[in-house]
């Protein structure tokens, strides 16, 4: 039988607030988040047990034992499932766009196509990760709650294209948390009912904030310098996604983003630089016909 497989796209916050705290330690946020057409891929096939494979310029960073979070999702949707996995790992681990639980959502598609399945509800899989049900829904999403609550956003310009820039240090999320200052802030404005280009999604975005910014830059400081860089470029914003260190730069055009990732690199050969565009809709989960 054919391999089926899908994206697992990395997501981008672009706004992202922290709104409160529940009493067991976990954040309230309102986030405006993206996927962008660069990610992992899940790679499923049939089996007699269940295992994984690793490979791809990231895949040093993991190990496929039992804390992979592709082997940890194929067991909550079925302890006794089987298939053989495969990671093709193009996003740095512990980042902030969220390469984990792009994985983790991608092998729940995969698989529940494989064993003919329906997903988890939406309480047991947030237990794997908050930001898995937004990577689940893979469209562009306001996420609120702690990342169970997904509202879509209003249509999105066609040409969105991002820059994204690690500065190649791995930053805990829940150290960021930690470091917060405050976590009592407003919530995101108001949305409007559509952005008719990139400027007034920028304009809109210039508003809004990152809240963990401040406090992931204290962490790691490389995180500023990228900023720096990043600021450097034509985009029309800039800005740390999730809990960093990845840094986002928004661009009118993919060839605006392309030719920045390009100048990039060349100042910044040692970082982590990819141009891809905002993906408008979930990509499709696949039957490799090219694979043997
Ligand atoms: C901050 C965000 C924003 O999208 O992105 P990343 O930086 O991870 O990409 C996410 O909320 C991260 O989601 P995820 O990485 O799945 O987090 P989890 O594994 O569930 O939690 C890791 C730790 O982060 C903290 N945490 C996470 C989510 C949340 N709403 N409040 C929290 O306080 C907790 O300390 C938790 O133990
Ligand atoms: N398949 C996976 N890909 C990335 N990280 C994973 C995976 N499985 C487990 N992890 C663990 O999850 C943590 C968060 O990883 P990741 O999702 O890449 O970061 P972030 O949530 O900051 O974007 C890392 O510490 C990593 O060891």
């Amino acid at each position: 039988m054919m391999p089926i497989e899908t994206l697992a796209p990395a997501k981008v916050n672009l706004a992202l607030h922290v709104t409160g705290r529940r009493a067991d330690g976990y954040h309230l946020l309102d986030s405006v988040v993206v996927f962008a057409g660069i990610g992992d891929r899940v790679r499923a096939r049939p089996a007699d047990g269940l295992r994984l494979r690793i490979d791809g310029p990231e895949g040093a960073a993991l190990q496929p034992d039992a804390s992979n979070l592709v082997l940890r999702a194929a067991r909550l949707m079925d302890p006794a499932g089987r298939a053989d996995l495969e990671l093709h790992k193009r996003l740095p681990v512990a980042s902030g766009i969220g390469g984990g639980s792009a994985d983790a959502a991608a092998t729940l598609r995969v698989l529940g196509a494989l064993w003919n399945r329906p997903l988890p509800p939406v309480d047991v899989i947030l237990k794997l990760g908050a930001d898995i049900p937004v990577c689940l829904a893979g469209q562009p999403a306001r996420m609120r709650g702690i990342g169970e609550d997904i509202l879509p956003l209003p249509p999105l310009p066609e040409n969105a294209a991002l820059v994204l820039v690690n500065p190649r240090v791995p930053v805990a999320t829940p150290a960021v948390f930690g470091g917060l200052a405050r976590r009592d802030n407003a919530p995101l404005d108001p949305l409007p009912g559509r952005f008719p280009d990139v400027r007034s999604l920028a304009i809109w975005l210039g508003a809004q904030r990152n809240d963990l910014q401040d406090a992931a830059c204290a962490l790691c400081p490389a995180i500023t310098q990228v900023l720096a860089a990043l600021q450097s470029t034509d985009c029309l914003l800039a800005r740390m996604s999730g809990s960093g260190a990845t840094c986002f730069g928004l661009y009118e055009t993919q060839a605006h983003a392309q030719a920045a990732a390009v100048s990039l690199r060349r100042s910044a050969p040692e970082w982590w630089i990819q141009a891809a565009p905002v993906l408008r809709e979930q990509p499709p989960v696949e039957r490799d016909l090219n694979h043997r």
